[in-house]
This record gives C-alpha cells, sequence and structure tokens, in this order.
C-alpha cells in the first residue's frame, strides 16, 4: 500500500475517548503514524512478519502494520478503555483476523514471553510515553522492546540518542530520522490547538537479546 493511501486509512482510526494525562495518550497523528510504518515496511521489517505495537492505544499502529502485510500483530496497553476502542478499530478496518490486543503493564511482556504464552515478534513498533508527565516512563518500553523482538522502531524527543544507546546496551542503533509531532490541544494544561515538537525515530537491532 502507498504512503498516502495508508495516510488516508489510518485516519479513520478512533482516537481516546477520555485520555489519561499520566499515561500521555496522545494518539500518533495519520500522517506521522503512515510515515514512520512506511519506513518499517521499507525496511522488510513489516511484511509477513510478527508485529508487536507497545502501548498500542487505540491501535493506529497495529492497524497500520497489518495494512501494510504482517502476518500477525499483537497490540499491548496498560488500559482496558483504549484496548476496546483499538478493537473496534481492527474490526472497522478488517484487519481483526490478524490483529489481537492485550491488556497488561508493559514490564510484564517478558514475563509472558518466557512462560511461552507469546514468544519473540520479529518487530516491535511503538510510540512510548516520552516521559513528560514522569521521568523514564520510557524506560519499561524499551527495556521490553529490546527483549520481544529482533528490531524495534520507536518514537522518542529529539536529542535522546545518548541516552537510548547507552539504556540498550548489548542492542545497538541502525538508523535515526528526525521528523515532527504535532499534537493536538488533548489535556487542559496544553495552550496552544497544536503544538508541534521536534522527535526521532529509532530503528534498533537487539540481536537476539531474549528474556534471561
Ligand atoms: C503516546 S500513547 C501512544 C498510543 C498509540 N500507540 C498511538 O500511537 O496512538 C502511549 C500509550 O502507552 C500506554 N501506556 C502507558 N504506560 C503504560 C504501561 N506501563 N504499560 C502499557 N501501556 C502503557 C498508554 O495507555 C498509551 O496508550
Amino acid at each position: 500500500m502507498k504512503l498516502r493511501k495508508l495516510e488516508m486509512e489510518l485516519e479513520k482510526v478512533e482516537g481516546f475517548a477520555a485520555p489519561s494525562p499520566a499515561l500521555e495518550q496522545y494518539k500518533t497523528p495519520a500522517t506521522l503514524a503512515a510515515s514512520f510504518l512506511h519506513l518499517a515496511f521499507m525496511s522488510g521489517d513489516i511484511e509477513d512478519q510478527t508485529v508487536y505495537d507497545f502501548g498500542c492505544g487505540t491501535g493506529i499502529l497495529s492497524v497500520g502494520a497489518a495494512l501494510l502485510g504482517a502476518r500477525k500483530v499483537v497490540g499491548f496497553d496498560i488500559d482496558e478503555s483504549a484496548v476496546a476502542v483499538a478493537e473496534k478499530n481492527a474490526e472497522a478496518m478488517g484487519v481483526s483476523d490478524r490483529v489481537s490486543f492485550i491488556q497488561c503493564n508493559i514490564s510484564d511482556v517478558s514475563e509472558q514471553i518466557l512462560s511461552e504464552k507469546l514468544g519473540r515478534a520479529d518487530t516491535v513498533v511503538m510510540n512510548p510515553p516520552f516521559g513528560a508527565q514522569e521521568k523514564g516512563n520510557d524506560r519499561p518500553f524499551l527495556a521490553s522492546a529490546i527483549q520481544a523482538a529482533d528490531v524495534v522502531y520507536s518514537i522518542h524527543n529529539k536529542g535522546s540518542r545518548a541516552f537510548i544507546e547507552k539504556f540498550i546496551k548489548p542492542a545497538t542503533i541502525t538508523d535515526c530520522f528526525k521528523t515532527e509531532f504535532p499534537i493536538r490541544k488533548t489535556f487542559d494544561f496544553h495552550r496552544k490547538e497544536i503544538e508541534t515538537i521536534d522527535v526521532e525515530i529509532y530503528r534498533i537491532e537487539t540481536s537476539g537479546i531474549g528474556p534471561d
């Protein structure tokens, strides 16, 4: 599927009914979600692959991965109500045969892999909390992602490279793409209708690190 078509499809994905600031529930805009997934697709990390979406929210990245030909997609989110919307989105977008969702804390995913409930994926895609509400909220996402798949795509605040490089060792960053994230006014503390922040998309190779 071409980038523009994917973007148009992802515009149809419903967002959070009552977003939580503590969980940093910002839906990734369709333009950014489409270009993020397209990057992964062009590197051969989506089509025919098993893809996990960490902090899936209402499922925009899960649905997009399925539209780009992922064999199987599993989205994980701590918020039951977000998972319920994600399930409806997958159904409405005609991909529910290949996409499922699990309500859990992301820190518990490697335990589930260890207990073989899940197994490892080929690729993790994620737009984790940036730690704007509580510093370090992105850490459990990175820690679980490098255990869960061979390749990880993750969106972070501009200037995160040194921290990520150190945190994920012995996994390595293979690519970093700079882009913008337009965040619509979602919470009372947001002053502008749209606040655009500079972000970086990282591609990480884990060389098969798995749960200990
Ligand atoms: C920035 S939103 C991204 C949502 C969605 N992936 C998207 O791209 O639109 C981050 C998501 O992480 C989820 N989240 C936050 N902390 C979590 C945790 N400890 N375990 C699982 N999910 C968590 C939130 O509920 C939220 O849906």
